[in-house]
């Protein structure tokens, strides 16, 4: 497919309307760092570094560049309010943000204006947007959320270039991710209730075959770790949320 000008359109619903009806819900919300959306702000620094990161290293970017994403289209599948599709911006990306709930749009939008930031922001399901592909493509926090997991992964790899670069993150399903990212944060307030189904979260080795079906080989994933010397950093233990790069495996030749 030539990366320049073909369009893609994958078929799937992925969106549940219940899910778009929750975190529309907080749309108002989403860029007050004490908010109901706190803990993405408190996410937002640790897996910038991890993105930062893989941006060099893929696009064999130096690390004291201001803007590695200059020149290159990105998309962020699952926005919310844009927090990460701002920074992304400010890297010199050309930004998409797609989201499931026309709140969220409507709130990242009048945000990216008030910071003088162009993003292209859109709500609806990703396959059926008529986007072209993308250099980059972040979805972080999303698959947990999504009714069809396949089919979701099918329209990231449809929407990456072929030699460009996927980050994913979500929560892990172990008993310390039900215990304090479900129990403990929706009881203390740190999550709004009822934003996480712990069934619905993949482990990396589920996420791993997802993938494969997809036709996307996976990175090594690297942890989101809480504790409390350090809060929230990246680390070798994926037992809570876990952040891994992608990329489209090889044709068979
Ligand atoms: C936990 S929030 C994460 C937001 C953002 N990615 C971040 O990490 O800051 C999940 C978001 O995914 C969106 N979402 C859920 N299912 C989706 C789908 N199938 N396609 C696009 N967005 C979806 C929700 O509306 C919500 O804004
Ligand atoms: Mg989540």
């Amino acid at each position: 497919m030539d990366n320049a000008t073909a369009t893609i359109t994958t078929a799937g619903a992925t969106i549940d309307p219940r899910e778009a009806a929750h975190f529309g819900k907080l749309a108002a919300e989403w860029w007050d760092p004490k908010g109901s959306s706190a803990m993405l702000h408190r996410l937002n620094p640790v897996r910038l570094g991890f993105i930062r990161e893989a941006i060099d290293a893929h696009f064999s970017r130096d690390s004291r560049t201001l803007q590695p994403l200059a020149g290159k289209r990105v998309l962020d599948a699952g926005c919310g309010a844009g927090l990460l599709c701002e920074p992304l911006s400010r890297m010199g990306g050309a930004v998409t943000g797609v989201d499931a709930a026309p709140e969220n749009i409507a709130a990242a939008r009048a945000h990216a204006e008030a910071m003088g930031l162009s993003i292209d922001y859109r709500a609806g399901e990703l396959g059926s947007l008529g986007l072209r592909r993308f250099d980059l493509v972040c979805s972080l926090e999303v698959i947990e959320h999504v009714t069809d997991k396949a089919a979701f992964l099918a329209q990231l790899a449809a929407a990456l270039a072929d030699d460009g670069l996927m980050i994913l993150s979500c929560p892990n399903r172990t008993v310390a991710s039900r215990v304090l990212l479900v129990e403990a944060a929706e009881r203390l307030g740190h999550v709004p209730r009822g934003t996480h189904d712990w069934s619905q979260f993949p482990t990396p080795e589920e996420l791993q075959e997802l993938a494969t079906a997809a036709g996307l080989v996976l990175g090594q994933p690297r942890g989101i770790a809480w504790s409390p010397t350090r809060g929230l950093h990246l680390s070798d233990d994926l037992s809570l949320n876990y952040i891994v790069t992608a990329r489209k495996a090889a044709p068979l030749s």
